[in-house]
């Protein structure tokens, strides 16, 4: 459902933050990404949905090459593609249903999404999605006034409004405490089991991906150094993933 092929990035041109970068996701499946600071797991996942516009390869979307949209097929393709953010990006002084509401924007003409004017039964949609995130009795308070593991939930409501295929989640525990943590990645976990959705999640916590995950990709330096079932990810092959010197080797896909 997603196969990203051949992807390369350079910044300034000189040095490479991704080299020849290429793994697919499968449907209903939790995929995280695993690597060290500076690997280049955000700029994998920002190119996914073209937030980053990538120097080389492809990026297959349900067969659609992201890559060779123009702006209005772009703006549909991104309506079935789901983000969740380390910090939440919601817009802390709406209220958690009107942040999930947000997330239909993208379905919307200009004039009914810039005067935010939802129908009733979006409005019940987005009331459920916040009773499905444990958060129903929340709707009507300000974003502001939820504790951190509450905002993700918020975001993973608002992603769900966009009745997503996929949902990218760049680092999404990174601020939130223990108990939060397993609260939310339960709830992404759940979505890939009981509704079929692809999770691709951005992680740097190993134990969390070994436990959640069913399929793993390392990345050390802007490469591919391990791309397997979670099974197979073994204490050596994470200390490869996360050797300095990865890069000098070069292709170090691990074998097992
Ligand atoms: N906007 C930018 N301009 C220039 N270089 C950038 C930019 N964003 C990222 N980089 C560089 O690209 C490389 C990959 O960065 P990226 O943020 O994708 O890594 P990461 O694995 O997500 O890191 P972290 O785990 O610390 O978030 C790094 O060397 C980084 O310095």
């Amino acid at each position: 459902m997603l196969t990203v092929k051949h992807l390369a990035k350079s910044y300034d041109g000189e040095k490479k933050s991704l080299t020849d970068v290429s793994f697919s996701v499968r449907p209903g499946e939790v995929t995280v990404i695993i690597g060290p600071s500076g690997a280049g797991k955000t700029t994998i996942l920002r190119s996914i949905n073209q937030l980053i516009r990538d120097d080389d390869g492809e990026i297959l979307f349900d067969s659609t090459d992201m890559r060779q949209l123009n702006r209005s097929q772009l703006r549909r393709a991104r309506t079935r593609i789901g983000m969740i953010f380390q910090n939440y990006n919601l817009i802390e002084p709406l209220t958690a249903i009107e942040n999930v509401l947000h997330g239909c924007l993208g379905t919307k003409s200009n004039l009914a999404g810039m005067f935010s004017i939802y129908s009733a039964d979006e409005k019940q949609e987005a009331l459920k999605l916040l009773e499905k995130v444990g958060l129903r009795d929340f709707a009507y308070q300000q974003c502001r006034n939820l504790s951190g593991g509450q905002e993700q939930r918020v975001g993973i409501a608002r992603a769900l409004m966009q009745h997503p295929k996929i949902i990218l989640c760049d680092e999404p525990i990174a601020s939130l405490d223990p108990k939060s943590t397993i609260t939310v990645m339960d709830i992404l976990r759940n979505l890939a089991t009981a509704e079929g959705i692809s999770v691709l999640i951005n992680l740097h916590q190993v134990d969390i991906a070994r436990h959640y995950a069913d399929h793993v990709i390392g990345i050390n330096n802007g490469q591919v150094v391990f791309d397997d079932a979670t099974s197979a990810l073994t204490d050596v092959a994470v200390t490869n993933i996360y050797r300095k010197d990865a890069n000098q080797e070069g292709s170090l896909m691990y074998e097992l």
